[in-house]
């Protein structure tokens, strides 16, 4: 580390503040340090009479490149350690997503592996959202959307719901795994269930688009929105990235996830109000007080979300939604007129009870209807009446 020292005198950087899963790439260090062993082909004047190796301003663009990658990297884990994030974005220095070797011979727990499966999740969509992007430019989709038809009201189809059975507003969710449960049902037909759910009296869907740990998709959504149901629909992704909000607004989403526990507050204000100008709602997701806080310091936030599921150990608590909505929290939301919905874990009439009776207007509800033989009769389970008349 005392290689590094001269990084103190950088402006915009503290040693003391490096995390540690964050080195710098060598060159950096090759370029500051006073104490590292210079090799030969460190100089570029040396080198660059050696034939066949790539010239010095070639080398020099590729550091000032690894250089920058880096720095961002870094400030935006600090950024978002500051407001109590615990989950990091992919650093450069990650392990390769390829097969590479025998997995005993790769470095555990030096940073470079993800510390848990919300990590994990989010590492992953980094690099599939960058090549997603490569495919289809933002450019590309914003052509889409100019002639996308309009997008339906999210939180006005659960207000209406809730105004006229006197119950939270239900959203139901196309779900076919978890990496929690595994596989919940196996003969998934995501449209067949979507129409079930209609049937049975849901006000919002909502469709898993992530592949790897959800088995989810995108055509799913595709393919209910074209399946001629009038239930608003709901993105369940992890969004790291607002190109992904422009993807999902084109594949027919009308309201999208934003997870607290990932995303820092200035990303959360822009991508609320890219969804507003997208005419999508959106939903944020929050587990903790902190997070909740956080949230509520936000402007134009309609709908927040209370997962009773903690996404890095799948801890499951029902009385989480309770404790976020005593005192402070619960006067502001009145305030300022949100719609709180009560996530994960509900099973039971006596459940749904109780999360209304905590404040909650909606609730979104998966496993214990989408694993019924007609989960349009789960429906009616869940809130011990048929709630479609
Ligand atoms: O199947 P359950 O326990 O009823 O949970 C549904 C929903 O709350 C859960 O799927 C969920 C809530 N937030 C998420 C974020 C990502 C993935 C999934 C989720």
């Amino acid at each position: 580390m005392e290689g590094l020292i001269s990084l103190k005198s950088s402006p915009r950087t503290s040693l003391s503040s490096f995390p540690s899963f964050n080195q710098p790439p060598n060159s950096f260090a090759r370029r500051f340090s006073m104490d590292l062993p210079l090799r030969r082909s460190s100089f570029p004047a040396i080198r660059a009479q050696q034939p066949g190796t790539i010239s010095p301003k070639e080398e020099d663009e590729e550091d000032a490149l690894k250089v920058k990658e880096w720095e961002v990297g870094m400030f935006q884990n600090e950024v978002a350690a500051s407001q109590g994030i615990r989950i990091r974005r992919r650093p450069p220095t990650s392990p390769p997503l390829h097969y590479v070797g025998p997995f005993e011979f790769r470095l555990q727990n030096d940073g470079n592996t993800p510390r848990n499966i919300l990590e994990e999740i989010v590492w992953h969509k980094d690099t599939e959202v960058s090549q997603m992007k490569e495919r289809k430019p933002l450019a590309t989709l914003k052509k889409f959307i100019e002639n996308a038809p309009l997008t339906r009201d999210f939180v006005g189809a659960l207000k209406a719901a809730h105004s006229r059975t006197g119950l939270p507003g239900l959203i139901a969710e196309v779900k076919k795994a978890s990496p929690s449960r595994g596989i919940l049902r196996e003969d998934f037909d995501p449209v067949e269930i979507a129409r079930a759910y209609e049937k049975g009296g849901a006000a919002c869907l909502s469709v898993l688009t992530d592949e790897k740990f959800f088995k989810g998709s995108f055509e799913n959504l595709e393919a209910i929105r074209n399946a001629g149901l009038q239930c608003p629909l709901l993105c369940k992704e992890f969004v790291i990235d607002a190109w992904q909000i422009y993807y999902a607004r084109i594949k027919g989403a009308d309201a999208i996830l934003l997870i607290a526990a990932v995303l820092p507050d200035l990303d959360i204000r822009y991508m609320v109000k890219i969804c507003k100008m997208l005419g999508l709602a959106a939903l944020v997701e929050v587990h903790d007080e902190r997070e909740m806080d956080r949230v509520l310091g936000i402007d134009g936030i309609e709908l927040i979300g209370i997962n009773n599921r903690n996404l890095e150990t799948f801890e499951v608590d029902i009385s989480n939604t309770k404790k976020l909505l005593e005192g402070e929290h619960g006067q502001l939301i009145h305030q300022k007129d949100i719609i709180v919905v009560g996530e994960s874990g509900l099973f039971t009439p006596d459940h749904v009870g109780y999360v209304q009776e905590a404040g909650v207007k909606a609730v979104l509800v998966g496993e214990s209807i989408v694993k019924q033989s007609d989960p349009g009769k789960g429906i009616t389970g869940l809130f011990g009446k048929d709630i479609s008349l």
